[in-house]
């Protein structure tokens, strides 16, 4: 129990303060690395960037990385800070076609401004801006200044921009970026990221630090901590990685193969290695994607490291799971040149074969991002996956990624709140971003923290001399 003290000091004691009862982890932080807790926010608009990267067909999937940002929210409004909050939400922009989609009704955040008015019981305002056919937002409006002068004199909690991934230059490099990226600026005094899984240098992530003091918030410090245990794994060390994201994770997923002991694959990420190891074709697999592969299945042939599943489900329609329509079909009927319908998910039976439970059960570190099957229809080899892999109690488990949590949740909501709570499980908010971090061998090289480090260093930020 330490007493607190009120200010002047020698007024007697008049209270106490209660430790944390844990270790915060700041000591494992980069010093370098500038802290939210030690922004001047007082009456400061501050920029928060979060993952709240949780919406699907205009409903929230999973809470749990709105829930995780609360802390920071919370700690800029008691500290006198006025929040304009953005996130992303799906993939809107088609990096082949070049075509920004505004899916008003889908990757809208108006379900997390509910939520969070909800949860909070304070106001949010959402600001109105022109849309462009095939563009997305180019500018935005001055009118935000309206809801800013209501911000800052509280007649409303917090400011609530649209999907970051609306506006043109989000995704862009060029003019459009800068002038977005200037736009955003001038909107706030200072910039916050909270968003452990948007490692990707986008202008609301990224270059968005080149124009403002810049800090990483409260979830953002406490997932670089846990990520530093993965890059000194205990030995054996078991990756599964699965799921759609392969543009952005085949990369990471190279360099990580030369870092784990066992791999095991799936989603269209397994699809495409088949393709490039046993030269057949699925469906919906694409030619150029197949040719990153086959750095993948080089490395194997001397390491040895991926465990195949050896047993898939084929459909003939991605829609829906219509009897009749699927069926298992196995590896080794694989020859070169036979063509199959779309490969939906793994089967169940796969986690069955010998030589997976033995890596599954040998494992010392599990590393999971991976939705085995296409949701919501195929969802069985995910929780077959995910019941094998906690029968492995001494293992450390690691799960990370946004479908990765929500599938978890709601296929086993027993093992999800045990997982939340046991000290053998760890869950990540984003999964490309734990690969990526895999990759550079440092959290602290991730774009997006770089970024804060060198905004720290302009800025000329010094941790206070009491936290050295
Ligand atoms: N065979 C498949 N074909 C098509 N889609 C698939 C297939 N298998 C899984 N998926 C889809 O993959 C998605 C999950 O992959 P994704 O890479 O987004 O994972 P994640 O857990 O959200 O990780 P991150 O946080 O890195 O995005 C799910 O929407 C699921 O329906
Ligand atoms: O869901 C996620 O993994 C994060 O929100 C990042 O999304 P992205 O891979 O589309 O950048």
């Amino acid at each position: 129990m330490v007493p607190y003290v009120p200010y002047p000091p020698g007024q007697g004691k008049v209270g106490y303060t209660v430790p944390e009862g844990q270790e915060d982890g700041h000591e494992l932080l980069d010093p370098s690395l500038p802290l939210l807790q030690h922004a001047d926010l007082k009456d400061k608009v501050v920029l928060l960037r979060v993952d709240h990267n949780v919406v699907k067909k205009g409903k929230i999937m999973d809470q749990y990385r709105i829930e995780v940002t609360l802390a920071t929210m919370y700690n800029i409004i008691e500290r006198g800070g006025r929040p304009i909050i953005m996130t992303h939400v799906g993939r809107p922009y088609d990096k082949k076609t070049k075509v920004l989609t505004v899916k008003r009704n889908d990757e809208t955040i108006d379900p997390v401004v509910a939520y969070l008015q909800r949860k909070l019981h304070i106001k949010f305002a959402v600001p109105l801006f022109n849309v462009t056919d095939n563009e997305g937002i180019h500018d935005i409006d001055t009118s935000i200044n309206w809801l800013i002068h209501d911000l800052r004199e509280r007649k409303i909690g917090g400011i609530y921009l649209p999907n970051t991934r609306w506006f043109a230059g989000e995704e862009d490099k060029g003019e459009k970026m800068e002038r977005f990226v200037v736009q955003l600026a001038g909107l706030a005094d200072v910039f916050v990221n909270d968003a452990f899984g948007s490692w990707q240098p986008h202008a609301s992530t990224y270059y968005i630090t080149k124009y403002l003091p810049s800090f990483a918030g409260l979830c953002m410090q406490n997932e670089l901590t846990h990520v530093r245990e993965i890059l000194n794994p205990k030995k054996p060390f078991l990756a599964i990685v699965a799921g759609a994201k392969y543009d952005t994770k085949i990369g990471p997923l190279n360099a990580m193969y030369k870092k784990v002991d066992r791999l095991i694959l799936g989603g269209l990420i397994y699809n495409t290695f088949l393709c490039a190891k046993y030269g057949v074709k699925i469906r919906g697999v694409e030619d150029s994607d197949i040719q990153l592969a086959k750095e993948l299945v080089e490395d194997d042939k001397m390491g040895h490291k991926i465990v195949e599943l050896p047993f898939l489900v084929e459909s003939d329609t991605l829609e829906t799971r219509i009897e009749g329509k699927y069926r298992t079909i196995g590896i080794k009927d694989f020859t070169p040149g036979k063509e199959y319908s779309y490969v939906v998910d793994v089967d169940p039976s796969s986690f069955d074969e010998p030589h997976v439970i033995e890596a599954l059960d040998s494992a010392r570190t599990i590393f999971v991002n991976a939705v085995m099957g296409l949701m919501p229809n195929f969802w069985h080899g995910t929780s077959k996956m995910d019941e094998r892999i906690d029968c492995n109690r001494t293992a450390q488990k690691f799960f990370g990624g946004g479908d990765t949590l929500q599938e978890f949740k709601s296929l086993h909501p027993g093992l999800y709140q045990k997982a939340l709570e046991s000290p053998k499980y760890y869950l990540f908010t984003g999964g490309g971003t734990v690969l990526k971090v895999i990759e550079e061998g440092d959290p602290f090289a991730l774009p997006t923290v770089k970024a804060l480090i060198a905004n720290g260093k302009e800025y000329g930020y010094k941790l206070p001399t009491a936290e050295i």
